[in-house]
């Protein structure tokens, strides 16, 4: 385990049992020799400062904060080193699902159009940049808003720890410029929704996601720690469900 600030280690280490101060790393680069999969949890600060370095030990990466794969220049640094390695970057449906039926019906170019949809209370939004620079009161908004519409590459830098999942859907289906993202904030809402749109070839799909915030931090979803745990269970399981 680690993390830049040693307290939410601390943390960590008092609300899990059997864990103990062994888990604690200095260096997560360090977690490599011990570990055969590392799970990020952290941001896009974090991807995009260990993934490659990690994924060259060969070790595989669990990341959640694959917004950062916007950067088309880490995206493609990562796919090299993971062929390279042997090592694989993994995306976890996180607090999304679906993510199996575009993977699918992408194949063979059957999809043409995606869009994904997002609906947070207003302080699920907080301290986003798109937020802070366009200077969006979300205390004032009274009524569902409309506060952003644009392309998953356009939305990952705008709110890094709010639409991971876009990147996510965007790496399963059309890619990061084709796949078209709107975020909402409305105040009578107090679950996480997402909602992805999809038509092509295969048919046309629609699936949505009335998700709680996680109980310590209204930006993330608690599916997305539980989820986290099926992506990892997964890799040993003797039955596997899904793709
Ligand atoms: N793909 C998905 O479905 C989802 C992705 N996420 C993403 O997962 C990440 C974690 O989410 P939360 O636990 O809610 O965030 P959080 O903000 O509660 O915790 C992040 C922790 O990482 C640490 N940290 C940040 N940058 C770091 C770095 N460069 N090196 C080391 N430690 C660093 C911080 O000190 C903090 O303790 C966020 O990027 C979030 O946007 C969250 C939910 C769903
Ligand atoms: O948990 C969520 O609802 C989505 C999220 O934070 C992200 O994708 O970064």
């Amino acid at each position: 385990m680690y993390d830049r600030n040693p307290d939410r280690v601390d943390d960590a280490l008092r609300s899990t049992d059997g864990v103990d101060e062994t888990a604690r790393y200095d260096d997560p680069l360090a977690l490599a020799d011990t570990c055969d999969v590392v799970v990020e949890c952290a941001g896009h600060s974090a991807v995009e400062r260990y993934a490659v370095p990690l994924l060259e030990t060969g070790t595989d990466l669990l990341a959640l904060s694959v917004g950062a794969l916007a950067d088309a220049d880490l995206h493609e640094a990562i796919v090299r080193t993971a062929v390279a390695s042997g090592a694989r970057f993994e995306v976890p449906s996180g607090a999304l699902a679906g993510v199996d039926a575009i993977k699918g019906a992408a194949v063979h170019g059957q999809l043409d159009e995606v869009v994904f949809v997002t609906i947070k209370p207003p302080a699920g939004l907080a301290g986003a940049p798109y937020i802070e620079e366009h200077d969006v009161d979300l205390a004032a908004i009274e009524e569902k808003r409309l506060v952003f519409e644009g392309s998953a590459r356009e939305a990952a830098p705008a709110f890094p720890a709010n639409i991971n999942v876009a990147m996510a859907l965007s790496l399963a289906g059309l890619g990061a410029d084709d796949t078209v993202v709107k975020i909402f904030a409305d105040p009578d809402e107090t679950d996480n929704v997402h909602r992805i749109e999809a038509r092509g070839g295969a048919g046309s799909m629609a699936f949505a996601f009335h998700t709680h915030p996680h109980p310590a931090n209204p930006r993330t979803s608690y599916i997305a720690a539980l989820s986290t745990i099926a992506s990892l269970r997964r890799r040993t399981a003797p039955l596997v469900v899904g793709t």
